[in-house]
């Protein structure tokens, strides 16, 4: 089934439904009503138990497999309606005319230049300065949260270096438009690309050195203009307190390329900050961004990118206006959302960083119904969702910040400057409506989910543009604890989203429907993957230690039940994630760390959660490294865990690990003495299970000696846990 959108002639996209969506909905049918006869048998189990200890395994039973449940039917709103969308980019100047081209405002943030390298940051701005647009409609705006000299300094090189990369990108049709990624790449060998490469490393260097000595000493400042940005940096400026400072480092109408052709806006933005006002970590600034470029630009569309990912297809920006310019699907079109893509993962991908259920399969489902989430970055707005819904304007505080205000003067002129200069004040949003119903929404870790639903639930669609050729390309963590973290800070995020009054299954589906709904709300209940992923990951195996059967005999009926149940669901998502060009063994690392993440991220950032709600903890964004250390980078590319620091995550971990290889052995020893293998099957299964998976932990704390290894001190301490763990249970008397 096609529908073709646009002008029949030439239509600039296409929507097609995909072939699984009656497969899906049967398989469902037939899914719920095993859920439903196994959550009876567990309720019957319960009522009919006739000692506490059954009494309890039943009722933790149940409280897991409804969690489970509720996370499977979740996940099905995903699989009702998936959709899949090509665009025509070469029609797009039939429809549109040549000149026609809307303004750009490019967003890229950064806030730690030791966690996040000015080189990668500065990579990332060529890239889209670079896009196949006319320059003189594009507007980079750089935000730096950490307020650093280093920073801005990049970018001056940046600015210098653009004037030569632009013109050779052009000239030489480069699809590669992102230095690092060109260079490292096979690139024709000649006169003209060598000495890009010179001027490329030697600007690398001289970015380089002043990191590393973290100083922008004089003889790296060329001219009085630069000096005066510097001098900005005087005693008692500090990353959370300090003026702001907004620098033009090119401007259209004045810098020109190497060939003499204009070249792209590019601005320095580093907001003010004050210890005594709440900054909103990344959300603040973005919403900063958006004021600041209001007064110098205003451009009708907006890009938001993260650092660490750089653009990988020059032809994005045309991908785009084939939504933006279709006019039947474009008076509510909020925005529309690349898919976040990695690259230098490893073969099979050992930490599942590429997320392909949360990047890719989810939004090709939430596609097909009011479209998908926001992921922070790859994702281009148009500017008026962030004044109120399609039919409901919200009037920001003054009017050079509406969306239809016409900039004309040049970004340089004095009023511009200061009024700039005022709107990225730290004190400018008290009292008003920023962070609550205009810009990027407050109040939540993941402030892209947070905001791309609170504008869906204002009525506000999306579109999922997911070509070949991956439009961005990002980097991943390549530590076990970065990749820990975060998806901790993101647990965290989600719950707060998931338990307050904009909650998902509630304001969410009385917003948008009971699919959109459930659709978000798997993702703001990610953490509570952590409850019966926790219990399966040690109460089978402890009453297996004791030989207390409390699955169904593999010759009782029941028996099948559970295995319909868990071959399913397993077997469903290995076909979803093979079926979207993924690979077994992918998958299996996948699964993988799923469990990994229920005994750790989720875990943790459950508790973190909850102790914040009763008001011990708080929390920050704690900003990912995009730093590699050249022993781990090549640990990883073998494919090893890098374990090596101690992480309080590691400890359950490990206890999981210990607990089931000894359970999985016990129950083994048990059954060739006599034992009871009818009725022990499950939980010797569920035990081996687990620790094929945790073989990389085993290697850890026993087999290794190089410096990832597994801490001696956490092998030592989950290992006491673990034997006092089973002390307990096994006095827990069968009463
Ligand atoms: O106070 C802050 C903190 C972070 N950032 C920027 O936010 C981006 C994302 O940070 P990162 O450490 O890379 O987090 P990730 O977990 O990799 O990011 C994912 O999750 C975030 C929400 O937790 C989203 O904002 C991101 O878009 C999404 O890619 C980076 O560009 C940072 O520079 C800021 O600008 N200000
Ligand atoms: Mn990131």
């Amino acid at each position: 089934m096609e529908t073709a959108a646009a002008t029949a002639k030439a239509p600039l996209n296409q929507l097609t439904f995909s072939r699984a969506t009656a497969a899906n909905r049967i398989f469902a049918a037939i899914y719920t009503c095993a859920i439903l006869a196994l959550l009876s048998h567990h309720a019957f189990t319960a009522l009919n138990s006739t000692t506490f200890l059954s009494f309890s395994l039943s009722l933790s039973f149940l409280l897991s497999d409804l969690i489970l449940a509720f996370m499977w039917a979740t996940t099905q709103s995903c699989r009702m309606r998936p959709v899949h969308r090509r665009v025509f980019p070469e029609n797009l100047r039939k429809v549109t005319g040549d000149e026609d081209f809307p303004a750009m405002d490019l967003f890229i943030c950064t806030a730690d230049p030791f966690k996040e390298p000015p080189m990668s940051v500065v990579n990332t701005a060529l890239s889209v300065m670079a896009y196949d647009y006319p320059a003189e409609k594009l507007s980079v705006y750089v935000s730096d949260d950490g307020g650093s000299a280093l920073t801005l300094f990049a970018f001056m090189e940046a600015a210098k270096f653009g004037s030569h990369w632009l013109p050779f990108c052009r000239r030489n049709k480069v699809v590669e438009r992102c230095p690092e990624a060109y260079f490292r790449s096979t690139y024709p060998q000649c006169t003209e690309t060598k000495q890009m490469k010179v001027m490329y490393e030697s600007m690398k260097e001289r970015v380089e050195n002043v990191v590393d000595t973290g100083k922008v000493t004089d003889d790296y400042i060329t001219n009085e203009q630069e000096r005066q940005a510097f001098n900005k940096w005087t005693e008692g400026f500090t990353r959370q307190d300090h003026p702001t400072v907004i620098q033009v480092l090119l401007e259209k109408s004045k810098d020109r390329d190497i060939t003499g052709q204009s070249m792209p806006n590019l601005i320095y933005v580093s907001r003010q900050k004050s210890r005594t006002s709440p900054h909103h970590f990344k959300a603040g600034a973005l919403n900063a961004l958006l004021r600041v470029s209001a007064v110098m630009t205003n451009a009708p569309i907006i890009l938001t990118l993260d650092c660490d990912m750089y653009s990988n297809d020059p032809q994005t920006p045309h991908r785009v206006l084939c939504y933006f310019s279709d006019t039947t699907i474009s008076p509510k079109l909020g925005y529309v959302q690349f898919p976040q893509r990695f690259h230098g993962l490893n073969k099979n991908d050992i930490y599942a960083c590429e997320f392909k259920r949360l990047f890719v399969t989810n939004p090709v489902g939430f596609d097909g119904l009011a479209g998908p989430n926001y992921v922070g970055t790859g994702c281009f707005f148009s500017r008026r969702v962030f004044f109120g819904g399609p039919s409901s304007f919200v009037s920001p505080e003054i009017p050079e910040l509406r969306p239809d205000h016409v900039v004309n003067k040049p970004i340089q002129a004095q009023s511009i400057l200061a009024m700039a200069h005022h709107v990225a004040d730290c004190k400018y949003e008290d009292q008003s409506n920023w962070g609550s119903k205009m810009g990027f929404r407050y109040g939540s870790l993941v402030e892209d989910y947070y905001t791309g639903y609170r504008l869906q639930c204002e009525g506000w669609k999306s579109v999922f543009c997911h070509p070949k050729r991956p439009a961005f390309l990002g980097d991943v963590p390549i530590t076990l604890n970065d990749v820990l973290n975060q998806t901790k800070r993101w647990s965290v995020g989600l719950l707060e989203v998931g338990f307050s009054k904009h909650s998902p299954v509630t304001f969410g589906v009385r917003s948008m429907g009971p699919l959109m709904g459930l659709c978000y709300a798997q993702l703001a209940f990610w953490a509570l993957w952590s409850i019966p992923l926790t219990m399966y990951a040690f109460l089978p195996q402890l009453a297996l230690l004791k030989g207390v059967s409390i699955f169904p005999k593999v010759s009782d009926a029941r028996f099948l039940l559970y295995a319909f149940v868990f071959l399913g669901a397993y077997a469903q998502d290995c076909i979803d994630y093979i079926l979207f060009e993924g690979t077994f063994p992918r998958w299996w690392s996948d699964q993988r760390m799923w469990m990994l993440r229920g005994v750790t991220s989720y875990l943790f950032g459950l508790i973190e959660f909850l102790t914040k709600c009763i008001g011990i903890a708080t929390h920050g964004f704690n900003v990912t490294s995009k730093v590699q250390d050249d022993e781990q980078s090549k640990r990883y590319d073998q494919g090893t865990f890098e374990f090596g620091v101690q992480s309080p995550m590691f400890v359950p971990l490990s206890m999981a690990a210990l607990v089931n290889v000894v359970a999985f052995f016990g129950g083994l020893i048990d059954v060739f003495r006599g034992g009871d293998l009818d009725g022990l099957f499950v939980q010797i299964f569920v035990a081996g299970f687990v620790m094929v998976n945790c073989w990389p932990i085993y290697e850890a704390m026993v087999l290794r000696t190089d410096k990832g290894r597994m801490p001696t001190k956490t092998t030592l301490i989950s290992t006491f846990l673990a034997w006092a763990l089973y002390t307990v249970a096994s006095h827990i008397p069968q009463i």
